[in-house]
C-alpha cells in the first residue's frame, strides 16, 4: 500500500461548551491550525504517483475560503474540538476530492498546537 499526505495551515478562533467553570478554552480564543490528510491506493499511475499533490488544490481552499480566520463556532455544525474538527475535514474529502476509484481518504489529523493532535479515520464496521 503507499501513502502520501499533504499539510495545510489556517489560523481560526474558537471556544468550547461543557468544560467546567472557568477553564480556559471555554473563553474565546486562536489557534495556528495544522490540518494533514493522507491518501491510500495499492497501485501507483502516471509517473509513479498515488495522485498529484496537487488534487489537494481544493482542500487548500476550502481551508482558505472557510476556515481561515473565522470563528469556528459559526462555521461548523459542531463543536470545534479538534477530533470533530478532524472528523469534518475527513469527510469533506471524501465528498469533495476527486480521485480515482484505487485512491482513499485514509485520515484527517488535526494540531491546535505543536504538542497536540486528533485524528479521524474511518470506521472499519
Ligand atoms: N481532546 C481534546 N482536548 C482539548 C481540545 C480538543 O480539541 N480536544 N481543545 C482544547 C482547547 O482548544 C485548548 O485551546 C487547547 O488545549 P491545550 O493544548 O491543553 O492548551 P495549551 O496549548 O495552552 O496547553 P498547556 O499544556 O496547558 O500549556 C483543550 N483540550
Ligand atoms: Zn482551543
Amino acid at each position: 500500500m503507499y501513502t502520501i499526505g499533504k499539510k495545510f495551515t489556517f489560523e481560526a478562533a474558537h471556544h468550547l461548551e461543557g468544560l467546567p467553570d472557568g477553564h480556559k478554552c471555554g473563553r474565546v480564543h486562536g489557534h495556528s491550525y495544522v490540518v494533514e490528510v493522507v491518501l491510500t491506493s495499492s497501485v501507483l499511475t502516471g509517473p509513479g504517483f498515488v495522485v498529484d499533490f496537487g488534487e489537494f488544490g481544493p482542500l487548500r481552499d476550502y481551508l482558505r475560503d472557510h476556515l481561515d480566520h473565522q470563528d469556528l463556532n459559526d462555521v461548523l455544525n459542531v463543536a470545534p474540538t479538534s477530533e470533530r474538527l478532524a472528523a469534518h475535514i475527513y469527510e469533506w474529502c471524501v465528498q469533495h476530492l476527486d480521485l480515482p476509484e484505487q485512491v482513499h481518504v485514509a485520515m484527517a489529523r488535526v494540531s491546535e498546537t505543536e504538542l497536540t493532535f486528533a485524528e479521524y479515520t474511518p470506521g472499519t464496521s
